[in-house]
């Protein structure tokens, strides 16, 4: 571990210092790479990959040798900022020691230095057998759209006086558990911010309001690189989509009309091995 690494320390003294924390998706190394140089603090691989790049259309089917094979690309473009891996449907459900072995095969096999799962009170003993054996920790309450089947689709959570109350009882709990920070996703900003002041480990929003401790967004978003996907929440700070298809218009004209490859993109022989050849 080099020195000047944001550790689990960093994020939760980040909270204590008052400091908002930021957290994008990454799925690859050259993505980790610049998130990573531009300064962010945090780096998830999302199982939202299965969406973001593997074309399924929804989380569920994303197995563990998926998520490993991203996590150990991520983890090879970003030096500075902490990995955090999102366990994939069913990797951590069926029993504890499933759980923690699928938990513990992202640490030694990818190099991320935490991990993600989703739920409440039903997943507080596989955090606590994670956090004991050494492994971080990001909790997921809210939309956790592993459940996306019961809860009958991507729906703001906690709306009424019992969800809420039922949300912030399992804040409570995952925070009991061991966990480091919480992520909260498509949650009422009253509520998100109730639970933010609740609990001594920051909390992470997507979808949450501005109360949180910190924010995360999936950076295909933010680039605006997925026409068609625009939930509430997301700030397309860029339409990359755009420019893509338009360079990509422009390769295809200027290789049909033979300007590409122009002379400077080619590569020659010398005059005298020319000769030669007949
Ligand atoms: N590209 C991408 N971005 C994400 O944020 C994301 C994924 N993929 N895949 C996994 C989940 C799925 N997510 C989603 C998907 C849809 C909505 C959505 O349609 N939200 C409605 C809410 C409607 C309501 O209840 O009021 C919206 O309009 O915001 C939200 C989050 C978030 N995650
Ligand atoms: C949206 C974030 C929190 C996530 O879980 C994902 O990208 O998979
Ligand atoms: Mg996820």
């Amino acid at each position: 571990m080099s020195n000047n690494r944001i550790t689990t320390a960093t994020i939760r003294e980040k909270k204590s210092k008052g400091e908002v924390i930021t957290m994008l998706t990454a799925y690859d190394a050259a993505f980790a790479r610049l998130l990573d140089d531009a300064g962010v603090d945090m780096l998830l691989v999302g199982d939202s990959v299965g969406n973001v790049m593997l074309g399924y259309d929804s989380t569920l089917p994303v197995t563990m040798e998926e998520m490993l094979h991203h996590a150990r690309a991520v983890c090879r473009g970003a030096s500075h900022c902490l990995v955090v891996a999102d366990m994939p449907f069913m990797s951590y459900q069926v029993s504890v020691e499933e759980a923690l072995r699928n938990a513990g095969r992202f640490l030694k096999e990818t190099g991320a230095q935490a991990v993600k799962l989703e739920g409440g009170k039903e997943v507080t003993p596989a955090v606590k057998a994670m956090t004991s054996a050494g492994i971080p920790v990001v909790g997921h309450l809210g939309l956790t759209p592993q459940s996306v089947h019961q809860l009958g689709g991507f729906k703001v959570q906690g709306k009424d006086v019992a969800a809420a109350q039922r949300l912030l009882e399992d804040a409570r709990m995952i925070e009991a558990a061991g966990a480091f920070a919480l992520v909260l996703e498509c949650v009422p900003a009253q509520l998100a911010s109730k639970v933010s002041q609740a609990l001594s480990i920051p909390t992470i929003g997507i979808g949450a309001g501005n109360g949180c401790d910190g924010q995360v967004l999936v950076t295909h978003d933010l680039l605006g690189l997925l026409p068609g996907f625009k939930p509430k929440f997301v700030k397309a700070y860029r339409t990359l989509h755009t420019e893509v298809s338009a360079a990509v218009r422009e390769y295809i004209e200027e290789v049909r009309t033979r300007q590409y490859p122009a002379p400077e993109h080619s590569l020659n022989m010398a005059d005298d091995v020319l000769e030669k050849l007949y």
